[in-house]
């Protein structure tokens, strides 16, 4: 089956994802891609006639500065409706024969806009009407540039005190533009306005439902892969055991699993991804049990990037002796390589050129493998963000507990023990961070009834290897300190520390403390990111 889509175009602004999560929620499928796209490409893109709509993002840019970005003039060529968004709206203005003007003084944060001229994007959509009969909008705004002239053909559609161009709209080339953010949920009308967009002026069809979704995909990965063999790094994490549930299903045995046991995973983890995996789901999964050579490559090393680059190395060395093994042991051999990347990791990799690449860390994935391997790359969720992925892992018949849970990174353990990794840490580690785990589950919030694990979004112990005195049953001890951390966060890029009950702190300190020989002191890190970082190396 084929979709309508809708085309983001990214100028780089923070929240350009959550463009795509609202036209998603609209059941219509969507892509953001770069904004500075060749026409060329914007014209294939709608060669199928599926392209129903296209959306200019913001940005922190001023499109009155040269080096600014346009979008691809294409886009005003095609005959489908066009929104834009802040910046997407006055560099439609600008573009278009309008004019923008900055201004010394920003606007950020809540606004009032008075809805004008009878659109049909805004039509009966009010938060609140005035005494004289205007509707009216709480929106969202962060800007500080205007546009002060309509392009031609333009009429007004919304403004403000401080922006009396809010909005503006040529309705017959069906072109909006909006100097708000819909997209936040600040705008209370946000997600009426992008529907109103997407579904009624695009016209697109609401057909991206993930009931169908499994069964495209299955059909989808038998006809790419045919009678070939497909190899996954699986990781007991959300998104390989999606893919690996996904793939299974689609051609059995044709998939092999490759579980390394890096010694750095959570407690009882190994035995657990067995269990689903072979017990439940009968795929072929090959554990492997590398914890001595990572433990005693990482010997003596404490610089954490070392320590990630280490394991990073270890772990393509692993993968590829097993592919290897599989290539000379089976008759065909693998083709395939099968990775759980998800659509917020392709937009980081290859989407906006504004992201800065500094490295704050090293993150380890299976990057670079393909093209060592020689294999050819399946990736059968590119398209999805995190919240359809578990969507999906529940409609294949994964536990809930498996696809909710926190994220685990790859170098696990080995980035929670500070400074040198040894297997007496990781051993004292594991079970402190099981204790917090499972109080973390106990643990409900009065208010909302959900546990405590729900309303985190990530949530460990940290090793640190020094020691301090304290006291149990009259006796002097001198042991290693525990911290906990967890944190609130939709993307990982900024995280709040959770503001977690006294009671449930309470308890999982006594019961560290009681349960766990070794560890005599327990502290909660109460650092937000940025400035901290979410693991702790
Ligand atoms: N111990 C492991 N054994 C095999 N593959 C692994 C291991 N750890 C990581 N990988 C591979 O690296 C990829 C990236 O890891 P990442 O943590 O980003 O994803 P994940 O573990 O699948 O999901 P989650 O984000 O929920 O932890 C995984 O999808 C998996 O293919
Ligand atoms: O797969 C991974 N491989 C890694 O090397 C890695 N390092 C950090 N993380 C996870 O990324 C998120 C942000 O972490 P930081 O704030 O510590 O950078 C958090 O969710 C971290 O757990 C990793 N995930
Ligand atoms: N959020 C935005 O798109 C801002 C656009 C532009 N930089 C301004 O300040 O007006
Ligand atoms: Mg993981």
């Amino acid at each position: 089956m084929q979709h309508d889509k809708i085309l983001i175009l990214d100028f780089g602004s923070q929240v350009t994802q959550l463009i795509a999560r609202r036209v998603r929620e609209a059941h219509v499928f969507c892509e953001v891609q770069p904004c500075d796209v060749s026409d060329q490409w914007i014209r294939d893109y709608a060669a199928d006639g599926l392209l129903k709509g296209v959306i200019l993002s913001g940005s922190h840019a001023s499109v009155y500065e040269d080096t600014t970005d346009k979008a691809p003039p294409a886009v005003f060529t095609l005959g489908v409706p066009v929104l834009g968004i802040c910046y997407g709206m006055q560099t439609m203005a600008q573009q278009l024969g309008g004019k923008v003007e900055g201004h010394h003084l920003r606007e950020f944060g809540p606004a009032a806009v008075r809805a004008r001229g009878h659109t049909k994007l805004l039509e009966n959509i009010a938060d609140f009407t005035t005494p004289d009969g205007h509707g009216m909008l709480n929106v969202w705004m962060s800007h500080g540039d205007k546009v002060t002239e309509l392009p031609p053909g333009f009429k007004l559609m919304a403004s403000t005190d401080s922006c009396p161009i809010a909005g503006m709209a040529d309705e017959e080339r069906r072109f909006y533009a909006v100097q708000f953010h819909p997209e936040v949920t600040h705008t209370a009308q946000g997600k009426a306005i992008l529907e109103r967009f997407v579904l009624e002026i695009c016209g697109a069809r609401p057909d991206w439902v993930m009931r169908d979704h499994v069964a495209e995909a299955v059909e989808s990965i038998r006809r790419q892969v045919g009678d070939e063999e497909v190899i996954l790094g699986l990781s007991g994490g959300v998104d390989s055991s999606v893919a690996a549930a996904l793939i299974h299903r689609a051609i059995g045995d044709q998939l092999t699993c490759v579980f390394v046991d890096h010694g750095l995973l959570r407690l009882n983890e190994g035995d657990m991804v067995m269990d689903m995996f072979v017990g439940k789901l009968h795929a072929k999964v090959i554990r492997v049990d590398a914890s001595a050579l990572f433990l005693g490559e990482l010997q003596g090393v404490s610089d954490p990037e070392a320590k990630r680059k280490i394991i990073g190395n270890e772990f393509v060395t692993v993968f590829k002796q097993e592919a290897a093994k599989l290539t000379s042991a089976g008759a065909k051999g693998a083709k395939w390589l099968a990775q759980g990347t998800i659509y917020p990791d392709v937009i980081e990799s290859g989407g906006a050129k504004s992201k800065k690449a500094v490295t704050i860390k090293s993150h380890h994935n299976v990057g670079g493998l393909p093209e060592q391997l020689g294999l050819k790359l399946l990736e059968p969720l590119r398209d999805l963000f995190k919240d359809e992925v578990r969507e999906l892992g529940e409609a294949l018949g994964l536990p809930h507990d498996m696809v909710y849970r926190h994220p685990f990174p790859g170098p696990g353990l080995g980035v929670r023990i500070l400074g040198e990794v040894k297997k007496e840490y990781a051993d004292l580690l594991r079970r402190a961070d099981a204790i917090f785990i499972e109080e973390l589950r106990n643990f409900r919030d009065a208010a909302s009834g959900k546990s405590w694990y729900d309303l985190t979004s990530q949530a460990f112990a940290v090793f640190l290897p020094v020691k301090s005195v304290g006291v149990m049953g009259d006796g002097r001890t001198y042991d290693y300190v525990v911290a906990l951390r967890a944190v609130q966060t939709s993307d990982f890029m900024t995280a709040d520390w959770a503001e977690l009950p006294y009671a449930l702190l309470k308890k999982v300190s006594s019961r560290i403390i009681n349960e766990v020989r070794g560890i005599n002191r327990v502290t909660y890190d109460v650092s937000s990111k940025p400035p901290a970082t979410i693991e702790w190396e």
